[in-house]
């Protein structure tokens, strides 16, 4: 592969699997026991803003263990990126910080952040990591019960689709990690590569919902399959 042609890096739940965190569709995941219209949506939200707030308060608060830690994988795309001599992108659908703490740059957390929250009142988005469900002021208008966790619910518009888009039309290789391919618009992200010309590879346990859609894949854990396909 010519060394100056971009890569872009779409990861997903299953990188942060072997970390301890839950994936959504897995048998023990997220999605099997609470329903996503209850907790995942705008309406859910607006319906009951206190159960919304209870769960994300819970997944902040496992995040924030110190037992949950970077992997191989994530240090492996943080290697990668920092020798790789042209452009790369990593896309992440996970709201976790590993891939940050891992010292990945060139981020993007395109359904947004566990440990930041957003102000419905003045707009302001920062860090915040204590729970949002006892109505903390916001930090920059001071006015309480206005905070939510700075992630995007279904229905919303996901972060920084321009970037993404660009860098999809543009790179030479699709590297897609630990993520079933069943949510929109990241499913489609191996399609607009291929019609770009990239090479197009997935890394997960088993295959993905849109397997067929890859020029190859390697299939096995995150902390296996990610270093070997990088090193
Ligand atoms: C359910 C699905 C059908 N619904 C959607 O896709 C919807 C609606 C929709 C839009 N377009 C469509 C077209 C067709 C059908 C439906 C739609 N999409 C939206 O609403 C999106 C917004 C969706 C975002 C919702 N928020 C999340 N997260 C943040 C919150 C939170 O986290 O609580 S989604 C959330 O679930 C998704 C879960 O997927 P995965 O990460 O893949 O996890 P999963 O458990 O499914 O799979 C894990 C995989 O890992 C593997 N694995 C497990 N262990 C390991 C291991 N150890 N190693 C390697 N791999 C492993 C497993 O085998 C498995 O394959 C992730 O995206 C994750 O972020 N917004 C939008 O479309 O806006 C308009 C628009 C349109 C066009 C362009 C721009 C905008």
């Amino acid at each position: 592969m010519d060394r100056n042609s971009g890569i872009v890096v779409l990861t997903g739940a299953g990188i942060s699997r072997e970390s301890g965190l839950h994936t959504f569709r897995d048998a023990d995941g997220i999605w099997a026991k609470v329903r996503l219209e209850d907790v995942a949506t705008p309406e859910a939200f607006a319906r009951d803003p206190d159960r919304v707030q209870a769960f994300y308060d819970a997944r902040r608060r496992g995040l924030m263990d110190p037992a949950i830690q970077p992997n191989a994988a994530h240090r492996a795309l943080a290697a990668f990126e920092s020798r790789w001599p042209g452009p790369f992108l990593l896309v992440t659908q996970n709201i976790d910080d590993l891939h940050d703490r891992a010292g990945s740059k060139s981020l993007v957390h395109m359904h947004g952040e566990l440990l930041k929250a957003r102000c419905l009142h003045c707009r302001w988005v920062g860090v915040h990591r204590g729970d949002l469900a006892s109505h903390p002021p916001c930090p920059n208008c001071g006015i309480p019960t206005t905070l939510r966790p700075h992630v995007v619910w279904f229905g919303e518009m996901p972060l920084e689709m321009e970037r993404i888009t660009h860098a999809l039309s543009t790179c030479g290789l699709f590297i897609s990690i630990g993520t079933s391919g069943n949510v929109y618009p990241a499913a489609n992200f191996v399609a607009e590569a291929r019609t770009a010309g990239a090479l197009t590879v997935e890394l997960n346990l088993e295959e993905s919902a849109g397997a067929a859609h890859f020029h190859d894949g390697e299939y096995g854990p995150a902390t296996t399959v990610v270093p070997d396909y990088l090193d």
